[in-house]
């Protein structure tokens, strides 16, 4: 499991990246955070697995960890089999390599990780984390996956015994898991709610200082940053979009 207690996160005199986050994700609970690019999510996950510490707040989780960044760590010269062999040994687990039997990994286990393909790499990447017994963090755990791989993560994640908290841009279909949404209470944020938004939603939650965006209706809901809402406001009325209210 993993509990965080009232979290806020800075990095050095920066903004407020996270204020204020509390989440419980008990043993076989998936939650998948949510928010727009910047939200705070991969910030949040990394606090939840323990390689950052918060500025504020308290953690605390079980004692095996498995964690995934969204990126893999290039220059990484040891060979998938040592890899994964000193991590176990890390854990004191065997390895498990039916993982990346399922995952389907057709890398060569011996060639340094540095020189797997991508999806390959994460298929290491991901066997590695589900050693984890009491907490697995998945940042974009299906980049780079194929359709097999990506089916066979699916399950893995479901069906897991431990807590398990990710994030998926994708939105893969995960029956039963909680959705958390981040950004909501960022200070000083505006809501900006859309008309006639159809196609350019995807443009829209896209766009600079957008860290939530929800379809509602054929409008939208729309969380920005302070001091973006101008641009974000100026980009949907070009984009054909009517304003139905701003709010901050
Ligand atoms: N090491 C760091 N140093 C300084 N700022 C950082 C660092 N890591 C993240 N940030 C900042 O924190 C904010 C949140 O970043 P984070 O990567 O957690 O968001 P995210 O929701 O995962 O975004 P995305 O969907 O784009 O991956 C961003 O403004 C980012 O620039």
């Amino acid at each position: 499991m993993v509990r965080l207690d009232r979290i806020g996160k800075r990095y050095g005199r920066g903004p407020w990246v996270l204020r204020d986050v509390s989440l419980a994700v008990e043993p076989g609970e998936v939650v998948v955070l949510r928010g727009g690019n910047g939200a705070g999510k991969s910030t949040l996950l990394r606090i939840a697995a323990g390689v950052t510490a918060p500025t504020n707040g308290r953690v605390s989780r079980g004692a095996s960890v498995g964690y995934a960044p969204e990126r893999f760590p290039t220059g990484v010269k040891l060979s998938a089999r040592d890899y994964l062999r000193h991590l176990a040994a890390v854990r004191g687990v065997p390895v498990r390599w039916e993982l990346t039997e399922a995952l389907g990994f057709v890398g060569d286990p011996d060639a340094p990780m540095a020189t797997l393909s991508k999806g390959n790499a994460q298929k290491i990447a991901l066997a590695q984390a589900l050693h984890a017994t009491d907490l697995l963090v998945l940042d974009e755990p299906w980049s780079g996956l194929d359709a097999a791989a990506s089916a066979v993560l699916g399950e893995l994640v479901t069906s897991s015994r431990t807590a398990v908290v990710l994030t998926d841009h994708h939105g893969h279909d995960l029956p039963g898991a909680r959705e958390v949404a981040l950004g909501a209470a960022r200070p000083g944020g505006v809501v900006i709610e859309l008309d006639r938004v159809g196609e350019a939603f995807a443009l829209i939650s896209a766009l600079e200082g957008v860290f939530a965006a929800h379809e509602v209706g054929g409008g939208a809901r729309v969380e920005v940053r302070a001091g973006f809402s101008d641009g974000v406001l100026a980009e949907a009325l070009r984009l054909g979009c009517s304003v139905r209210s701003v709010r901050s």
